[in-house]
């Protein structure tokens, strides 16, 4: 039997989010899937203030949410010493605060009907911290340990929880990246440029979905031996950190 697939589109800019739906639209005509016209919500994810009133817009478009995809983020490349505080609360906000506001302002409606799926995109460096990543690894590792605890205290209520973790993806993630000032680094990246595409990587996610997977890293095999290096020789993965930082010092460093 084919399901009909209804999507809500969430972001905070109305132009390009039309696009995506326009996109969409012209995509699936004619496919096999009977598809709605995706509906779409604006609001800005840092704003948490504002995520009660989008949670219920979203709940407003078909009652319900079977798969909430918390995707949005922003990256940063700095070093401590010249990064303001400021700069840290909002990565955390965008990163951390906004997504969990949006899962708790959803969870009610999930627990009623005993059903229901959060999927979160974290990262690998939510696994472990590389250097002048420190607001976006900080923001990972958080997001990987709240939807940890939040798995173990809903999965009585029938409600699954995923964690993706991916290595590089072909985006604009690093050009979008915030610096240590606040202003925007603008640099597509090389890791980025050679990364996945981004194609493959929903794949991936759709496929962590069907199979109700807990927690998933779409990596190469090097940050897979980070990963474990990290957890089983501690001493050797932090000298490579120190060794890393070293040879990417910026001036401003010194
Ligand atoms: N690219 C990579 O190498 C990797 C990415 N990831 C993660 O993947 C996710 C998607 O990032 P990616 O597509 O790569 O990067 P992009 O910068 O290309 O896209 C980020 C998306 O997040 C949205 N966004 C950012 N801030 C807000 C906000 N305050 N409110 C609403 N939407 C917001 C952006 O919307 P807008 O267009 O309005 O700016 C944009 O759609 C992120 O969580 C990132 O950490 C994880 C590992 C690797
Ligand atoms: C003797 C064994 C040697 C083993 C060497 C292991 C150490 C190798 C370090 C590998 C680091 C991998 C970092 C991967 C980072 C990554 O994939 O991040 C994904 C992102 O979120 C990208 O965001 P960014 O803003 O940093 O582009």
């Amino acid at each position: 039997m084919l399901r009909a697939l209804r999507l809500v589109l969430c972001g905070r800019d109305a132009a390009r989010l039309e696009k995506v739906v326009q996109e969409l639209t012209a995509s699936s005509t004619g496919s096999q899937k009977q598809t709605y016209t995706p509906s779409t919500v604006i609001f800005d994810l840092a704003d948490t203030d504002t995520v009660d009133r989008a949670a219920e817009e979203i709940l407003k478009c078909y009652g319900q949410v079977d798969v909430l995809i918390n995707n949005a983020g922003i990256s940063y490349r700095g070093n401590i010493l010249d990064t303001h505080i400021s700069v840290h609360r909002d990565v955390m906000e965008t990163n951390y605060f906004g997504p969990i506001a949006l899962t708790q302002a959803l969870l009610p409606s999930m627990i009623r009907r005993r059903s229901g799926h959060i999927v979160v995109i974290s990262s690998v460096q939510g696994k472990i911290a590389i250097p002048y990543r420190s607001s976006y690894a900080a923001s990972k590792h958080a997001t990987q340990a709240y939807f940890d605890c939040l798995r173990a205290e809903i999965d009585r209520h029938g409600i699954a929880v995923t964690v993706i973790s991916p290595g590089y993806i072909r985006t604009n993630l690093s050009v979008n990246a915030v610096t240590g000032d606040g202003s925007k680094y603008g640099v597509l990246d090389k890791n980025t440029a050679m990364g996945r595409d981004p194609s493959d990587v929903a794949q991936a996610v759709l496929k962590a979905v069907r199979q109700r997977s807990k927690d998933v890293v779409l990596a190469g095999p090097l940050p897979y031996l980070a990963i474990y290096l990290r957890t089983l020789w501690p001493a050797l993965f932090f000298k490579l950190m120190s060794s890393r930082a070293r040879k990417e010092q910026k001036p401003k460093d010194e």
